[in-house]
């Protein structure tokens, strides 16, 4: 296994500024080094950073130039990580980042499966959003299905839609507009919400959701992580947390799982804002657990793990 991390340090997906720290905190946490002593290969490719940015609207929809600008450069980004053979990883930064991350993976694989964790469907589109803001948006960008309702935007014009609806799962979903349900429903994507997570239990969760996604064949998948999926307990330190989430060992259990299928291609790992923990305490735990769902990823197991050869 070999990694590519990729931090974006953009906040402006949202209105609550903050989460452009991210990166350097799951860097700081010690992601990188514990990657390697899990024998992963690592390459950094840094932090892109976001200043300069035009913050202007356009009626409801806030910061579109800078949203688009950003994304366009991670998705040149993470495309590069691509060509050069690495899982891409790419901490966030507020899920609109997910345009950018999925956009750049598809040009440099083509065809492939998206895992949404979340509790949310981020599936709005500019038109059904009340909120304007963007990471509430992406997958809209991303299905060909939603193309036609999606309106021509300032920096948007690059987007490519590369995504189709029965390539997507989402898993943890227990805060949906309206407008998304039914976008879902149409759509007929398939969905285990947090009820499924219950009823079925998170093992049974994981056998579907693979079986579904490989059933026509096995593509790349794009794990697209929201750190709060994870119940607000575990980690609060994040700008929208909704109760009743996904335990520490349920989210931890989806990446162990998808590690061991080797289909992993990118991981997405967002929303960790630590400006909004209340305590260093709960922002430790927030970051904590983000980077054991990452070392999840890459083939670090609950019950221990030793590398093939003490050289
Ligand atoms: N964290 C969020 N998405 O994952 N917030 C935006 C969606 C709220 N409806
Ligand atoms: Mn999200
Ligand atoms: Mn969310
Ligand atoms: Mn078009």
């Amino acid at each position: 296994r070999s990694a590519g991390i990729i931090g974006a340090a953009f906040w402006r997906g949202q209105s609550r500024s903050g989460v452009q720290e991210g990166p350097y905190r799951i860097r700081s946490t010690g992601l990188l080094e514990r990657l390697k002593l899990q024998g992963c290969a690592v390459k950094d490719y840094g932090n892109l950073v976001f200043d300069d940015v035009d913050e202007s609207s356009v009626g409801l929809l806030k910061s579109v130039a800078a949203v688009g600008g950003a994304n366009r450069r991670l998705s040149e980004a993470v495309k590069a990580v691509k060509m050069d053979g690495h899982t891409a990883v790419m901490l966030g930064g507020d899920h609109s980042l997910a345009i950018g991350s999925i956009h750049g993976h598809s040009a440099a694989v083509g065809e492939l499966s998206v895992i949404w964790v979340d509790a949310h469907a981020d599936i709005n589109t500019p038109l059904t959003t009340y909120t304007g803001n963007f990471h509430g948006q992406p997958m809209s960008f991303l299905l060909h299905e939603l193309h036609s309702k999606v309106p021509v935007l300032p920096n948007f014009s690059w987007v490519k839609p590369c995504l189709s609806a029965k390539d997507l799962v989402y898993i943890g979903l227990r805060d949906v507009d309206p407008a998304e349900h039914y976008i879902l429903k149409m759509l007929g994507v398939k969905v285990f919400s947090i009820s499924e997570v219950d009823r079925l239990g998170v093992a049974r969760v994981m056998e579907e959701t693979c079986d579904y996604l490989t059933t026509r064949g096995k593509k790349p998948v794009h794990l697209s992580y929201d750190i709060d999926a994870i119940d607000p307990s575990v980690t609060p330190a994040t700008g929208t947390p909704v109760v009743g989430g996904l335990t520490y060992r349920e989210g931890v259990y989806i990446t162990e799982h998808l590690s061991q299928t080797g289909l992993l291609s990118a991981v997405d790992l967002v929303e960790v804002n630590p400006q909004l923990g209340k305590t260093e305490a709960d922002v430790q735990s927030t970051v904590n657990t983000a980077v054991d769902l990452l070392l999840g990823c890459f083939g670090r197991l609950r019950e221990g793990n030793h590398l093939t050869d003490y050289s």
